[in-house]
């Protein structure tokens, strides 16, 4: 049979975020000029005592006759404690409502604040064990209880002692010193140190867990909570310097979010990408095969960034991990770039300045033009190709623009049937396609031949697209008046590589190290909206804007459990679902249904109540890819 299991928690930085004496302290003391002072000797007190550096009594004491507070402030402080309840205590409230017989409130602290706040969420009062206050009679407080083992040393191993929870396993969950020494009187079957609010080394050594939120100890002992999966075990790592928004939004979600400023290789990534859930990138980061073969735990990519062609994403979607993107936030960087390389180039300007800062002075005209009345070419009418377009014209520009797809011409744009047509009319050509593997090398020796003569290429897309040598030989054989080049075949993995190109040294050609997206306006922009889906995904299983999974728009869950199901698409695995659903009677409240060519994606919501059984039988549906359930 089951033991029963007893939850004894602790109260100050625990139950609640706050340490109350420090808070009463701060109220008793408003407006006056030793304020500080004060609540720093109570703060530091306080510290000593949860360190066990000093003897609870004695820290008492003290920090009682700090106080100097009365019945007012008491109530001021319920009304400050009623709003500083941890979250993970606030969401579980149904389980407190639930268990209360297995709840106890054990606390170095004061019954008097104690129990207004705990009995608000169905703790029972008589589970509540804590010192009380003794006041005079004008209500100030003047001491407290000192028979109360709770006001001495070792007082909760003393309670403990008294209240003997032999029937039961015991689970004590605090942040502090005293919590441990019920474990460490053999009181106690685990402790669980608590770091949701605070997180001291000398307590956390010592425990036999650390729970970094109260669903973590519910999780681990298997116990009904209100979110499925604790959110501090998701792990999220971070590559490629991605704005530190995006690691403040995951830590705000409560996950684990490990940084690394750099990309990593095949090897190191398939080595560190272990136990991650989350993987954040941006062009840098190849995402293989033998990468995602060592992804035991992978759920989701972000790429920081618009190109998806570094990640395998047909790889990805076989093994049920969505991926995400940033399609619009750095595109406007990216154009701003163009239209100043394009000036830039007109004018001859790169050589212009590299001889100045050798010291030549060549004040001429000769090979520099305005850019208005120019024709420019823009080769993928896309986010970025068609807001250059608007930019150039504006400033008297005549563009012209060839997409492999359809596209609205934007003001007095003129669209090309073919690529030749383009490339025989423009004096500036803007490559603005996408990376997918079909564009490889698609500008080479031909295309060059089709251009003008002294005419301008400007490959702001992917280095992949450009073949390297046919535009070394037509800039040196004078074709090419020049050229903007931002990305390359072969790119630095971090700032200390060095950049090793064919491209070094010719003249007006602007190399730059793959920043068309690289300002602070853009990399904030993504990390505001990257993250944001992600989470989404994982809260919701929404997939809407994901590059590889059917996207999917789904209504918040309410009063229902989700079952997310990713599977191969084959046919037949809807009516698998539902027969299981049906054979263990359970009601749908609502179902959505997509699939693409590989995968197939079903979102079930039912009643809250059924067996593991359910789950297992689901899982164990044939072409079952992911399984996961939300609540
Ligand atoms: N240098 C940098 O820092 C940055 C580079 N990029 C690159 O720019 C690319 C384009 O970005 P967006 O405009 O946002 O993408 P997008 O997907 O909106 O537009 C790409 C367009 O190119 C067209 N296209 C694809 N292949 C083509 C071909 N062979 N010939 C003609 N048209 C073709 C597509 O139909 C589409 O309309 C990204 O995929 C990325 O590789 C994006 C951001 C920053
Ligand atoms: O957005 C893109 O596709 C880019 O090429 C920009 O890449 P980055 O984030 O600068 O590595």
């Amino acid at each position: 049979m089951n033991k029963r299991k007893y939850l004894v928690i602790d109260f100050d930085s625990t139950f609640t975020r706050v340490e109350a004496l420090d808070e009463l302290c701060d109220i008793a003391h408003e407006g006056k000029s030793d304020k500080q002072e004060i609540l720093q000797k109570v703060k530091h007190i306080t510290d000593l005592a949860m360190e066990g550096s000093l003897s609870f009594r004695e820290a008492l004491e003290q920090r009682v006759d700090l106080l100097v507070a009365n019945k007012a402030h008491l109530a001021q402080l319920i009304s400050r404690l009623k709003e500083k309840v941890s979250e993970s205590f606030k969401r579980n409230r149904e389980f407190f409502e639930k268990h209360s017989d297995d709840v106890l409130i054990i606390s170095n602290g004061f019954k008097d604040f104690i129990t207004p706040i705990v009995t608000a969420y169905g703790i029972k009062e008589e589970n509540i064990y804590a010192n009380t206050f003794i006041f005079d009679e004008e209500g100030n407080i003047t001491g407290f209880d000192h028979t109360n083992p709770l006001s001495q040393a070792k007082g909760k191993v003393k309670l403990m002692q008294e209240l003997d929870l032999a029937d039961g396993q015991v689970f004590v969950i605090g942040d502090g010193h005293t919590d441990y020494e019920i474990r460490e009187a053999g009181l106690a079957h685990k402790f669980y140190a608590f770091t949701e609010n605070i997180e001291r080394q000398s307590v956390t050594q010592k425990a036999d867990h650390v729970a970094p939120s109260f669903d973590e100890v519910l999780y681990v002992n298997k116990l009904p909570r209100s979110i499925s999966y604790p959110k501090n075990r998701i792990k999220v790592l971070l590559l490629e310097n991605v704005h530190p928004n995006a690691f403040k939004a995951f830590e705000e979600e409560g996950y684990q979010v490990e940084l690394y400023k750099g990309a990593m290789d095949e090897a190191e990534l398939a080595e560190k990408i272990k136990g991650v859930s989350i993987l954040g990138i941006r062009s840098k980061t190849q995402i293989t095969k033998k990468v995602l073969e060592k992804a035991n735990r992978l759920m989701l990519i972000g790429a920081f960034c618009i190109g998806t062609n570094q990640i395998d994403l047909e790889a990805c979607m076989e093994k049920g991990v969505a991926v995400f993107n940033a399609p619009y936030s750095n595109t406007r960087s990216v154009v701003e770039l163009a239209v100043g390389e394009v000036i830039m180039l007109m004018r001859n300007l790169p050589d212009k300045i590299t001889a100045m800062h050798q010291g030549k002075w060549n004040k001429s005209a000769t090979n520099s033009f305005e850019v208005r009345g120019k024709k420019l070419g823009i080769i993928g009418y896309g986010n970025i190709g068609s807001q250059l377009s608007v930019l150039a014209e504006s400033m008297g520009m005549d563009v012209y623009y060839y997409d492999i797809v359809e596209k609205l011409a934007l003001g007095n744009a003129t669209k090309c049937t073919s690529l030749k047509e383009l490339l025989n009319t423009v004096d500036v050509v803007s490559l603005h396609v996408d990376g997918r593997s079909e564009n490889k090398n698609i500008f080479g020796e031909k295309e060059f031949a089709q251009m003008k003569d002294g005419a301008i290429l400007i490959n702001l897309a992917r280095g992949s697209v450009v073949q390297i040598p046919a535009l070394v030989h037509n800039l040196k054989n004078g074709k090419l008046k020049g050229a903007g080049i931002d990305v390359f075949p072969e790119e630095p993995k971090n700032n200390q590589e060095e950049f090793i190109s064919e491209l070094r040294t010719m003249p007006n050609v602007i190399l730059t190290p793959h920043i068309g997206g690289s300002t602070l306006e853009a990399q904030e922009n993504i990390a505001d909206f990257v993250p944001g889906k992600l989470i989404e995904y994982v809260n919701t299983g929404n997939t809407f804007n994901s590059v590889n999974f059917p996207n999917l728009q789904l209504p918040q869950l309410e009063n229902a459990h989700r079952l997310l199901h990713i599977h191969k698409n084959v046919s037949g695995i809807i009516a698998k679902i539902n027969g299981v659903l049906a054979q263990h009677n359970i009601n749908i409240v609502g179902q959505y249904l997509k699939t693409n060519e590989q995968i197939g994606y079903v979102i079930t919501d039912i009643d809250k109540t059924y067996s593991e059984e359910v789950i297992k039988d689901l899982k164990s549906i044939e072409h079952t890819i992911k399984f996961r359930i939300l609540y």
